[in-house]
């Protein structure tokens, strides 16, 4: 089928590539001619595993094209998919100034028949906005062209959004015409092949559903969250409580575990997002502004434990961090409300220097704080510990599982690791003199409660 991509960000290259490798004719359309002028070149402008490959077999192939003419992408795609950005406006609200944009296009260029199908993630009610938009354009040209709005969220992961993408837990398509479910049965039929993923709705139930996703996966991490902080404070250990809950099929072992708070494009602006939409229909989300408060919060947990262990944030001036991770996950450059970023800024405010190490993000970071003197950007973890008073964690990525704790030990000022994703043992590294400060569990407590598990055996 001949398919346009509206945006050729995360969701609509992606959606894009996918598409045509699996035999789609795809034509994306960007504003942005800079990167349009790269994915011809076959330059991906995001670090996502598989892309870049991906992409450039299929432009080779012919199956995938590239343009910044909305005209040729709408008289192009039988289908045209929106997966444009949908950015937090002041307020906290949805900005459709993209989605909107795309529709007056459409009305601009329609010239027979086409099914709309919005991938970017939007408001509820935000399908008869863009059938509005549309029919205002044509109006303006004297046609009236037959136009079908779908709802079609995208649940894609970064860092595995070409994986989540093949293979998807679920395809939800909202439409209030069930004669279109045949078109996006054919459209994703290479992508449903093992066992039927498709559930079908009406528009304003897929809308939602994607932020109702999004919202409770972010409940789970600011639950666990919060469960940490009161683990810090009773001496008890985030992790253990996390296998103890996680083996509850009920509850399930995924998306529990605790950190330095969530970030990327979507959590923080999706929960935001569906809780001003509750306001502005009269209702006050109450858990939804928690989960916001209690991942805020969550972010400045390191600088927290960082100026305490250091006796205040007056001691950190003229000190120097070593910063792992600047991502907000691994797998991916973007730098999106990263818990990094947070913490960087806390830091540098009370007069200390990062060297840092991303395996990806480090241009991204240059590219959002420029030069400073106070920011070091390394090319290895070691040549960020080496000067270094002490170890900050902020990404869990792979190679910072298991590092050499000899060479950490000769390499920083003092044995210390502030780490934001828990991935160390704090009996391990107690016995081998070092103090650790996890999330929700630490060498302190370790120490406590082995020392009250000695006094009970010793009664
Ligand atoms: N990033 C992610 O992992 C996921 C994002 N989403 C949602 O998908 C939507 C897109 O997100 P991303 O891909 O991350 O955004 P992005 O910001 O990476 O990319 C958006 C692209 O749209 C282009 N654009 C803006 N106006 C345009 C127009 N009028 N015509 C054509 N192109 C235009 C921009 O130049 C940009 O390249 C958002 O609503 C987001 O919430 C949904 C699932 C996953
Ligand atoms: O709408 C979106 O854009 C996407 O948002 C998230 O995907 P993404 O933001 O790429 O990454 P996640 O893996 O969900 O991680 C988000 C944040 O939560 C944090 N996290 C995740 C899991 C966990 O147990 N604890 C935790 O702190 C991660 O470190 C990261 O900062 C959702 O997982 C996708 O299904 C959705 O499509």
């Amino acid at each position: 089928m001949k398919i346009t991509l509206f945006g050729t960000g995360y969701v609509g290259l992606v959606t894009g590539a996918c598409l045509a490798e699996a035999g789609h004719q795809v034509l994306c359309v960007d504003t942005d001619a800079a990167k349009i002028a790269a994915l011809r070149q076959g330059v991906i402008p995001i670090y996502e595993p598989g892309l870049e490959a991906l992409v450039r077999d299929n432009h080779a192939s012919g199956h995938l094209q590239f343009t910044t003419s909305a005209q040729e992408g709408v008289d192009f795609g039988e289908c045209l998919f929106i997966a444009v950005g949908t950015p937090p406006d002041e307020d906290g609200s949805a900005d459709l100034t993209h989605v909107l944009a795309v529709a007056d296009s459409i009305g601009a260029y329609i010239t027979g028949p086409r099914i709309v199908v919005d991938k970017s993630t939007v408001p509820v009610g935000t399908a008869d906005k863009v059938k509005m938009a549309i029919a205002a354009a044509q109006q303006r040209r004297d046609t009236n062209h037959p136009v079908d709005i779908v709802s079609n969220p995208e649940f894609l992961k970064e860092g595995s959004a070409i994986r989540d993408f093949m293979k998807p837990d679920r395809i939800v398509i909202g439409t209030d015409n069930p004669e279109i479910i045949g078109v996006m049965q054919e459209i994703y039929a290479p992508f449903n092949r093992n066992h039927d993923r498709m559930i079908t709705m009406d528009v304003r139930s897929a809308e939602l559903t994607k932020y109702a996703a999004n919202a409770m996966l972010a409940t789970k991490i600011s639950f666990m969250n919060e469960l940490a902080n009161i683990a810090d404070r009773i001496g008890a250990d985030i992790e253990q409580v996390r296998i103890g809950i996680g083996s509850d099929p009920r509850i399930g072992y995924q998306f529990i575990y605790a950190g330095c708070g969530y970030g990327g494009s979507c959590f923080p602006k999706d929960v935001r997002a569906l809780s001003h939409t509750a306001q502005d229909m009269g209702y006050d989300a109450t858990l939804l502004q928690a989960i916001e408060r209690v991942n805020t919060r969550q972010k400045q947990r390191l600088f927290e434990l960082i100026a305490r262990h250091f006796g205040g944030a007056a001691n950190l001036q003229g000190r120097t961090f070593a910063l792992w991770g600047l991502a907000f996950k691994p797998n991916t450059d973007d730098m999106r409300e990263a818990p990094s970023r947070v913490v960087m800024e806390a830091l540098w405010n009370a007069g200390a220097t990062v060297r840092a190490f991303d395996p990806e993000a480090a241009e991204e970071t240059r590219r959002i704080y420029g030069e400073r003197a106070d920011l070091v950007l390394t090319n290895t973890k070691e040549e960020a510990a080496r000067g270094s008073d002490a170890l900050i964690i902020c990404t869990e990525w792979k190679g910072f599982m298991a590092p050499d704790f000899n060479f950490l030990a000769e390499a920083l000022g003092e044995k210390v690791i502030f780490d934001g994703r828990n991935l160390y043992d704090p009996g391990r590294l107690a016995s081998r003199g070092w103090v650790y400060y996890g999330i929700g569990r630490s060498t302190e407590s370790w120490q406590s409660s082995n020392a009250r598990g000695a006094t009970a055996f010793q009664s």
